[in-house]
């Protein structure tokens, strides 16, 4: 086996039998699980679609001031050494690529590189109006972040899809993610990008009565959508020119069985 090869089968990128779990990692979670037979951690099934709008995490960390949206945004979900690793290892899954979209009848690149992940090889999602590579199973670093999340959440989810912002050119237009997520979460690792709401204007006429309202995703922070916020509202990373380094998001969903 060359080196390059030998050190895939021991990252905590590798999903399958051959994966070495990150132990310093995993044990810093204080989290029960059964243990998969492939030696990797479990991943937590939680019940909940969405997060209590009750519970002290909600209570803390939602964003006040925006009508018909049910948002939430903590700062310091994981600390800067720790977001900054991450980034590190996720920029080395080798499942990332630009799917090429089709618009008024012509096929173009997608600036943003993109990865996805389900829980289960019979999911599929599909993403303006395209379907995306799904890969299975997580492999360990997936798993214990997303336990993380859930963990903080109360909430399960089946599908994450990683999303790569090389610099600042690369952005994601306003757009709407769909009603059928109850709940999105994203996690933001490395480069601070801007982050817009828009009310969502429909039929000429803006569904809510706001304005834009926008602020930084800091490295390691945590944003979380749901109730209304889609039905009322659009999100979108600008473009930022001055940014030169790079930013990963991962969005954690629940895929919609039919
Ligand atoms: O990168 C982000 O934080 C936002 C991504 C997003 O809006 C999406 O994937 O639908
Ligand atoms: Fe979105």
């Amino acid at each position: 086996m060359d080196q390059s090869r030998k050190r895939r089968a021991n990252s905590p990128l590798t999903s399958g039998i051959s994966a070495k779990k990150p132990k310093q990692e995993v044990s810093a979670l204080s989290i029960k699980t059964q243990k998969q037979h492939d030696n990797s951690p479990a991943l937590l099934k939680l019940p909940n679609s969405n997060v209590d709008i009750d519970s002290d995490w909600a209570q803390q960390y939602r964003i006040p001031n925006l009508p018909g949206a049910d948002v939430y945004y903590q700062a310091d979900f994981v600390d800067e050494e720790r977001a900054n690793s991450w980034y590190q290892l996720l920029c080395e899954l080798e499942t990332w690529y630009r799917p090429t979209l089709t618009m008024y009848g012509k096929g173009y690149i997608q600036s943003r590189s993109i990865a996805g992940y389900v829980t289960s090889p019979d999911l599929t999602a599909r993403y303006s109006g395209h379907s995306v590579q799904m890969n299975h199973p997580y492999p360990p670093l997936l798993i214990e972040i997303q336990n993380r999340v859930s963990e903080a959440l109360g909430v399960g989810f089946d599908h994450i899809m990683l999303n790569w912002y090389q610099n600042g050119s690369v952005h994601i237009g306003k757009h709407r993610d769909t009603k059928d997520n109850q709940v999105i979460a994203s996690l933001s690792l490395g480069a601070k990008r801007t982050f817009v709401m828009h009310p969502h204007i429909s039929k000429g006429e803006k569904k809510v009565d706001a304005d834009a309202t926008r602020w930084v995703l800091a490295n390691g922070s945590l944003l979380v959508m749901q109730g209304d916020t889609q039905e009322n509202w659009k999100h979108e990373i600008p473009k930022e020119p001055k940014v030169k380094e790079g930013r990963i998001s991962l969005t954690f969903r629940q895929i919609v069985h039919a």
